[in-house]
Order: C-alpha cells, then sequence, then structure tokens
C-alpha cells in the first residue's frame, strides 16, 4: 500500500495553484443528469471521488469524455438506468446527490444508503423528507432510497436542520418540478452557489443560492452547457495553514478568496500576514511561530468543519493553548490519537478539543482515518523533526490533486512510496 514519507523542517516558500472544488464538482457531475444534451464541466480536479462519479455515471449509462485540459463532458442523453449501486455508493457519499436529479428527470431513482463513515453517522433523512415535500413516494427498502414521482410539485420546504448535501440534493430535483419551490434553511455554502450557477448555465431558474432561502421555479426541461468549477477553497486553505506552520511565505493563484473569510481571519489571528490580490492570496509568517486560535465549526458562513484538522495540527506546535469545538461531525477528532503519537499535547472532552501547543513534534509512522485527517498528518510531518510515515492516504487521493507535488514545489520535502 502506498504511503506518504514527510521530512520536517523545511519553510514553505513559493507559489502553488489552487484545484476546482471536490465539494463543488462532485454535486455539479450529478446535475449533468438533469440536461437534455451534453454538459461540458471544466476546471475538473483530478481526484477519486471525481473517477468515482464518472464510473457512477457510466453506469447509469451517460457517456463521459475527459480533455488533457482539466474538462470533462457528460452526456446525459443515454442513461438508461436508474440505480445506483452499493459498491459506488459505499466508496463515495456524495454519489447519492444521484437520487434529485434521476427522480426529478425520471420520475423514478433508487440510490443504495451510503451508511455512515468515520468521521459520523451521516443519515440523509433530510433528503428523504425533502424529495416528499416535493410529492415523491420514498420507502427505504433493502438498503436502497426508492423513490418514484410522476412528476415532482413545487413546494415550501424547511430543512430541519443545514446541511449541504440535502439542500443540493432537493435544489437539483426542484428545477425540474412543476411550480415553484421556496427552500428554507437551506445551507449557504459557496459549493452550492456554483452548483445553482451550472443549474442555471443549464437554464434553471434559481433565485437566492447562497442565501438562507432558494426559490426554484421549475422548468420542464434542462438543456446542455457549460461551466467552470469553482476554486476549492478547503485545498487553499489546507495550503495557507501549511505556509503558516513552517514560517514561509507562500502566494496562492486561481483561489476565491471571498469563499473564505473565515479561515483568513483565523489565520490573521494565528500572526500570520495576508494580502489579497484578485484571485491570489499571500501569506506571510516571517519565521514566526503561529498563535494558538480558538475556533467553532458550524454551518457557511462560519469556520468550515472541513478545516478543523488542519487547525488543530497549527495548534499543537502554536503558542498558547487553543480549543476547537466541532458542531458538525460526532466523531471528528480521529486525527487526534495520530497527532499524539507525533507529541502534540490534545485533550478531548466530547465535542471539544484543548490543544496546548508544544515546543516541536517529532516524527513517527501514522494512519490516516480520514481525508482531511490525512491533510493534518501531512501538515503535522512538514514541522516535526525526523520522518513521518503516513499510511491509508488513499482517503488523501480522494480530495487533494496532487498534494506531494505541489507541496514539493513549494520546497517541501515529501514523497510517495509503494
Ligand atoms: C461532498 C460534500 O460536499 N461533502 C461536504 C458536505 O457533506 P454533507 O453534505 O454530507 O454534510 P451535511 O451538511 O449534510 O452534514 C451536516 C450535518 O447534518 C447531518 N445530516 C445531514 C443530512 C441528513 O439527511 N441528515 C443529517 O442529520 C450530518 O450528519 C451532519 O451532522 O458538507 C460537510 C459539512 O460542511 C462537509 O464536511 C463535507 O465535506
Ligand atoms: C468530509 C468530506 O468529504 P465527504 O463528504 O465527501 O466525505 C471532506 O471533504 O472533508
Amino acid at each position: 500500500m502506498q504511503k506518504i514519507v514527510v521530512e520536517g523542517g523545511q519553510p514553505l516558500n513559493g507559489e502553488v495553484q489552487i484545484s476546482g472544488a471536490k465539494n463543488a464538482v462532485l454535486p455539479i457531475l450529478c446535475a449533468t443528469l438533469l440536461a437534455d444534451a451534453p454538459v461540458e464541466i471544466s476546471n475538473v480536479p483530478h481526484l477519486h471521488d471525481v473517477v468515482t462519479t464518472a464510473k457512477l455515471l457510466g453506469e447509469l449509462g451517460a457517456g463521459i469524455s475527459i480533455d488533457e485540459r482539466y474538462g470533462m463532458t457528460v452526456d446525459p442523453t443515454t442513461v438508461h438506468s436508474q440505480v445506483a449501486s452499493y459498491e459506488l455508493v459505499k466508496t463515495m457519499r456524495a454519489s447519492v446527490l444521484v437520487l434529485g436529479p434521476l427522480l426529478a428527470k425520471y420520475g423514478t431513482a433508487e440510490v443504495s444508503l451510503p451508511g455512515g463513515c468515520a468521521i459520523g453517522s451521516r443519515p440523509v433523512d433530510l433528503h428523504i423528507k425533502g424529495m416528499q415535500s416535493l410529492g415523491a413516494e420514498v420507502t427505504v427498502e433493502h438498503g436502497f432510497i426508492k423513490a418514484r414521482a410522476s412528476r415532482l410539485r413545487g413546494a415550501r420546504h424547511v430543512f430541519d436542520m443545514v446541511s449541504v448535501g440535502a439542500t443540493e440534493n432537493v435544489l437539483m430535483a426542484a428545477t425540474m418540478a412543476e411550480g415553484t419551490t421556496v427552500l428554507e434553511n437551506a445551507a449557504m455554502e459557496p459549493e452550492i452557489v456554483d452548483l445553482a450557477e451550472c443549474l442555471k448555465a443549464m437554464g434553471a431558474q434559481i433565485e437566492g443560492a447562497g442565501t438562507g432561502r432558494i426559490t426554484v421555479h421549475g422548468v420542464e426541461r434542462l438543456h446542455g452547457g457549460s461551466h467552470a468549477v469553482v476554486a476549492d477553497r478547503i485545498e487553499a486553505g489546507t495550503f495557507l495553514v501549511a505556509a503558516a506552520m513552517t514560517g514561509g511565505r507562500v502566494t496562492l493563484r486561481r483561489t476565491r478568496p471571498d469563499t473564505m473569510d473565515a479561515v483568513l481571519d483565523k489565520l490573521t489571528e494565528a500572526g500570520a500576514t495576508i494580502t489579497v490580490d484578485g484571485d491570489r492570496i499571500t501569506l506571510d509568517m516571517q519565521g514566526r511561530r503561529p498563535k494558538a486560535v480558538n475556533l467553532t465549526t458550524a454551518p457557511h458562513p462560519a469556520f468550515p468543519t472541513d478545516m478543523q484538522a488542519q487547525f488543530m495540527a497549527m495548534n499543537c506546535i502554536a503558542d498558547g493553548v487553543g480549543v476547537i469545538n466541532e458542531t458538525i461531525f460526532e466523531n471528528r477528532f480521529m486525527h487526534v490519537n495520530e497527532l499524539l503519537r507525533l507529541g502534540a499535547d490534545i485533550r478531548v472532552d466530547g465535542h471539544t478539543a484543548v490543544v496546548r501547543g508544544v515546543a516541536g513534534l517529532s516524527g513517527a509512522p501514522v494512519m490516516a482515518t480520514d481525508l482531511r485527517a490525512s491533510a493534518s498528518l501531512i501538515l503535522a510531518g512538514l514541522v516535526a523533526e525526523g520522518e513521518t510515515i503516513i499510511d491509508r492516504i488513499y482517503h488523501l487521493d480522494r480530495g487533494y490533486e496532487n498534494i506531494e507535488e505541489k507541496l514539493s514545489g513549494l520546497g517541501a520535502r515529501i514523497r510517495r512510496v509503494g
């Protein structure tokens, strides 16, 4: 099995280009199922999850073509199946996002229940309730969500809690429903705005994406179109934390700074000088040690749960004590025990982790448990003395494009072995 080996001690310096967002491209690829002609998606990141989604769309019958310039064209006109198998859904829970498009377009969908994952139980009840509000008959049988509706009907739907995936699924379904849908307590993440932009390019009528109330006027059909995926704010944040932890100076190209307020504020609080120039973000730490920061994860625009593990790694070597509250997922502290193996001082009590900064970490073999946990271990490895060997990096390949090449380009000593 492949591993990543990091030798700590190099401050990062230089420029790096940020890829398209994993959490935007996955729903967008599912949304292409709604169209009645090919849809071209550009700025597609090379990620394992994108390959899995392409396989899923292919299984449904869609034609997929890929060009070298990070472009992907999905031709949904050949779709002949409305069944998403357990084999694919279990490896990537975002597969559940084909439910809304298939149901809206074909009046039927059978999608395997995704099950939980390392970070929490992750139910899909809110997705199901949303489809029921639009008039679908939904049952759960033999591990599958089975949904039917001759045509979905627009409705007012209030989400019980803020969910990115449920908002996306119901938004996609509503685009082809009869009449108007109003989604209240909708998630406001930038990836939802990007999905709505893509749907609009396909002819959907959507207002209010990026706010808590999204209004959708259903249309009879969606046509082909083209869309460029928004920059990955989590990848960008991960590189900024890497620069801050190593006392370096790094410029990110092709970012969307307006989607990153909470993360940029926390990095400034940690002592970094941040400069934004159009789509470029420069972080300069001038060799200083970061100051510990307190943070609480919450839905956008508050601090993202997908950056919690990386900031925990930074607090491990920061000056002072940082208190981290995780409010989104019930089990998203799996990286703690691995960071402890590197010499960190962290105490967990329920949803709170108290991190006391230590003068230095020491490299050791560690195991990645989930995507962002893997990133936090690389970050810790960049400052640890000696070698940190990270196992189970398949998690990392789900969501980071060429991370070791990008970090090497900034001067890190990192390599993939095995
Ligand atoms: C592919 C993708 O975009 N993944 C992101 C998406 O995941 P995902 O869309 O799965 O996350 P949600 O926003 O739905 O989850 C938020 C919370 O709602 C709960 N919940 C969700 C749905 C539901 O039907 N019932 C329910 O109880 C979840 O268990 C969790 O506690 O948003 C998360 C929160 O920003 C991010 O960490 C993930 O990276
Ligand atoms: C938790 C994440 O992804 P997913 O929802 O695909 O598991 C993530 O991107 O950090």
